[in-house]
């Protein structure tokens, strides 16, 4: 049986910025690069140098000017927007930099919500959602006493964190993709959150892309890119 192909591939890709209220404009290419399954990938470099960008693109929110990003081997960059944003759904857990919770819908409905726009995640969960995002934040560390918040606005900055993590990954999509999940984490914490996050991937056989500052982590991942090393960028393009 043939190999299983890579649960991301990136090939020839090119993406640029224009010159405007942002900048003097920027451009990246990213020639080659492939993620297995299971596989957990530390992306760093500094501030500016494209991080968010290139996981932008690898969400399928931006699409490339030139190149192609595969999923699990199925075309994903060059599908219509439309169809860009079910596959999203489907397929990928994402935790943003500053976790883009609904602020006035429950802990529960936050954790919920990509169900609504992923029917195949929602059929793995089953007919007891609610009890899936009880587990899932339990693991992930949230007082059972936090999910009487009114609303996800009310938690700590670490609780909504958790809230964010528990959201990318239920249902099991294939790939977690987080932009600096532990910036607002003492180093305490961090340690604790990275192993929660570490376990709840593994138990969802799940692909971990992660962005950080904090090279500390590093070594606790399978694999670590430089974005400088894996991407040619320009200040202006
Ligand atoms: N919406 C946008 N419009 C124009 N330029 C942008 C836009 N978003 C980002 N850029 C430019 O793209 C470049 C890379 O930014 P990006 O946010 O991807 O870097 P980063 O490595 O994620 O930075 P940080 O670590 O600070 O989050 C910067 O020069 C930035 O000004």
């Amino acid at each position: 049986m043939p190999a299983p192909p890579p649960a991301l591939e990136i090939s020839g890709l090119r993406f640029a910025w224009p010159a405007g209220r942002r900048g003097a404009g920027f451009a990246l290419a990213v020639g080659e690069l492939a993620i297995a399954r299971g596989e957990r990938v530390f992306l760093h470099g500094p501030s500016g140098s494209g991080k968010s960008t290139l996981l932008a693109l690898i969400c399928g929110i931006l699409a490339p000017q030139a190149g192609e990003i595969r999923l699990a081997g199925a075309p994903f960059s060059a599908l219509s927007a439309a169809r860009r944003d079910r596959m999203r759904a489907e397929r990928l857990g994402i935790v943003f930099q500053m976790f883009n919770l609904l602020p006035y819908a429950s802990v529960l409905d936050n954790v919920l919500l990509p169900l609504a726009f992923a029917p195949e995640r929602a059929r793995r969960v089953g007919p007891d959602r609610r009890a899936e995002a009880r587990r899932l934040l339990a693991a992930l560390g949230l007082p059972e006493a936090a999910l009487a918040a009114a609303s996800a606005a009310r938690l700590s900055v670490g609780q909504q964190q958790r809230v964010a993590v528990a959201r990318a990954l239920i249902g099991g999509p294939e790939i977690v993709v987080a932009d600096e999940p532990t910036s607002a984490l003492d180093a305490g914490t961090r340690a604790a959150f990275m192993d929660l996050l570490f376990a709840q991937v593994a138990a969802a056989g799940a692909t971990l892309l992660m962005v950080s500052h904090d090279a500390g982590l590093a070594a606790r991942f399978d694999r670590s890119l430089a974005l400088d090393r894996i991407a040619r960028t320009e200040a202006a393009a």
